[in-house]
């Protein structure tokens, strides 16, 4: 069956008016999208249930039946057709039903290629992704401005904490007229995870694979160990809190040793162990003085960005951080004082798709 051929339900052109629900179209199967069909198919929220209308894998594509399962939805894609991304396209943007979500679990550069062709046909985007965000910007701004002009959201507060609401948060503050005076954050899940498991005795290599297992890593693991994905996280919170500033301007550390950084993806994961010394010396020195390793990025507008792993003493915020856990402190001409302060899980499949299930539902509001 192809694509064109799959049978949507119920004709989109003959009922495009006669149904209100909000249609959702799903790219990306994996950690968060599972999470999210399952969120979707057990949903009692106020708002009406969203309408799932089509899922994708990086193989396959399928069109689905009203309010399927997960399972339903992953039967269809071992069924479905081969995906063909120009197919899917058109006929979200010829034929789905409106008002219609396109949301990208897929973390794919060429998946985040199709948002501004998606919000200029009038379709909401809802994505966890960081990439479309943190190419220049011109880009940034570009995606923003094509929203705006067609009066469709284009909304993003999971590439940042996941479930918490830190987008948000940073977007009221200059919404509201409050001025930023820095930004101080363990934004990384996977890295907090990695230095907290090595206190309780886990090896480096051990650390990170559990990770992966627990869904808490980018698809591509290094993307976390390189720092790329707290840089991208520290860049969405500058440009979202008004700042202009391009990738290349934040200085970077890297967990990963240079040994292994012209790796490729599966065989950097085999060959992980061989970073444990290293990491186990810096952890072991940082206890000989009461202090622990974190990963920790700053932004301070006029000064740029850093991110990088920092000692802090272990009985401070940030030295107490166990599991997942993000913290994030937002000092502002408001918040002098005392930071404005966030902390929680910030990586997980449950807790992400419970942010985009409700960016999803926002579009409605
Ligand atoms: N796992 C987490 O805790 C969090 C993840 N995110 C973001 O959520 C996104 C998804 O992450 P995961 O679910 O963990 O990844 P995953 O690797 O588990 O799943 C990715 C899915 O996308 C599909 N895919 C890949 N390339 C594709 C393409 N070109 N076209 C169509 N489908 C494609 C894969 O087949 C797979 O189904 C990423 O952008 C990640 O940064 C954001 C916040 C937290
Ligand atoms: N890999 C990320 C997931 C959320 O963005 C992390 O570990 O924080």
């Amino acid at each position: 069956m192809s694509v064109s051929q799959a049978t949507l339900s119920p004709n989109p052109t003959t009922s495009r008016s006669a149904v209100p629900s909000l249609s959702l179209y799903l790219a990306g199967v994996g950690s968060v999208g599972t999470a999210l069909l399952y969120q979707l198919s057990e949903f009692q929220g106020d708002a009406k249930r969203p309408r799932l209308i089509g899922a994708c894998t990086s193989t396959h594509a399928a069109w689905t039946p009203p309010h399927p399962t997960p399972g339903a939805v992953k039967h269809h894609l071992e069924h479905g057709s081969t995906l063909h991304w120009p197919a899917v396209l058109e006929r979200l943007i010829e034929h789905a039903p409106r008002p219609l979500v396109f949301v990208d679990a897929t973390g794919h550069p060429d998946v985040a290629d199709h948002y501004t062709t998606l919000l200029d046909a009038g379709i909401h985007v809802v994505t966890p992704s960081k990439l479309a965000n943190t190419r220049s910007q011109q880009h940034f701004d570009r995606l923003h401005a094509i929203a705006a002009e067609h009066n469709v959201q284009y909304r993003y507060e999971t590439t940042v904490g996941a479930g918490l609401p830190v987008v948000r948060t940073v977007r009221d503050l200059r919404a509201t007229g409050d001025g930023i005076h820095t930004i101080r954050g363990a934004v990384s899940g996977t890295l907090t995870f990695v230095f907290s498991r090595m206190r309780q005795g886990d090896s480096f290599g051990e650390a990170v694979q559990t990770a992966i297992k627990a869904g808490y890593t980018e698809p591509d693991v290094r993307d976390d160990l390189s720092g790329e994905d707290v840089a991208r996280k520290f860049l969405i919170l500058a440009r979202t809190a008004g700042a202009s500033i391009e990738r290349d301007e934040i200085e970077v550390e890297s967990l990963v040793p240079e040994s292994l950084r012209d790796l490729p993806h599966l065989a950097f994961r085999r060959y992980v162990h061989k970073a444990n010394d290293a990491w186990r010396e810096r952890a072991e020195t940082a206890a000989s003085q009461d202090a622990v390793l974190q990963y920790v990025g700053r932004w301070t507008p006029g000064s740029g960005i850093r991110v990088g792993v920092e000692v802090v003493p272990a009985d401070s915020d940030f030295g107490r951080l166990q599991g997942q856990d993000n913290l994030f402190e937002v000092t502002t001409n408001r918040y002098a004082e005392s930071p404005l302060t966030i902390r929680g899980p910030g990586a997980g499949p449950e807790v992400t798709a419970a942010g985009v299930l409700a960016d999803v539902l926002a579009t409605e509001a």
